[in-house]
């Protein structure tokens, strides 16, 4: 199924602590799940490999600023590191990694009784994480870009695009955004395959056959 531009229009971001850049959003019609994602054009035009940074709603951490996990400062890194390479933010309505709000937030209620963010999803009966990214795929499509360089720490969104056709040449991970608060969290998703800790690092992509 492809998926086809809808609209593409300027937004001045400005922030209170004085960043701002302007990007420019995108709205699309025909992705496979029927929800409202957007990608922004932030940066500098390039013809090759654009820095894509795939970010799951958190209305929690990106809206709210909780510290119980690291997708607010995630996402404004990521602006900032778009906007300077030149490429793109998708930002995926995939809030609790799939299983939506309310179901994150009894997650979080299991998280404190003891279970880690993984254990809470599956003694919920979900996954440890429903993420799909066809959406994001087809988004990059629809764009023109078939060759992206990924800003991320989950080697899975690499797996992922690179089968459903996207040339993923690197991951290039975001920064370490670690505290009191969310350094449980953090640990558990370091068990479970995610590159925090390796800042810096550039990570060739694997396919799994
Ligand atoms: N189910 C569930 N989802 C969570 C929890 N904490 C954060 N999330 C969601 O997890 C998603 C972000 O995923 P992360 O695992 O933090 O990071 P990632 O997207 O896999 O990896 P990066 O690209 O490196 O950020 C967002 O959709 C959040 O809403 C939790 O405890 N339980
Ligand atoms: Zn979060």
């Amino acid at each position: 199924m492809t998926a086809t531009l809808r609209t593409d229009l300027e937004l001045p971001l400005r922030f209170t602590d004085g960043w701002s850049t302007t990007a420019r959003v995108v709205s699309f019609d025909g992705l496979v799940d029927g929800r409202e994602h957007v990608a922004l054009r932030l940066g500098p035009a390039v013809r090759r490999e654009p820095l894509v940074r795939l970010h799951s709603e958190c209305l929690t951490g990106d809206v709210f600023g909780s510290a119980r996990c690291d997708c607010g400062p995630q996402l404004r890194e990521s602006l900032e590191r778009v906007a300077e390479a030149g490429g793109y933010l998708l930002y995926l309505r995939q809030e609790g990694r799939g299983i939506g709000l309310s179901a994150k937030l009894d997650a979080y209620a299991l998280q404190d009784a003891g279970l880690d963010t993984y254990e809470a999803n599956v003694a919920l009966g979900y996954g440890e994480d429903e993420r799909d990214y066809t959406v994001a795929a087809q988004m990059l499509q629809a764009l023109g870009e078939r060759r992206v360089a990924l800003l991320t720490n989950n080697p899975d969104k690499g797996r992922q695009l690179a089968a459903l056709g996207i040339d993923v040449t690197r991951l290039v991970p975001t920064g370490v955004h670690r505290s009191a608060s969310n350094a449980r969290y953090l640990a558990a998703k370091v068990r479970h395959g995610h590159l925090n800790g390796h800042e810096g690092a550039s990570v060739p992509v694997t396919v799994q056959a």
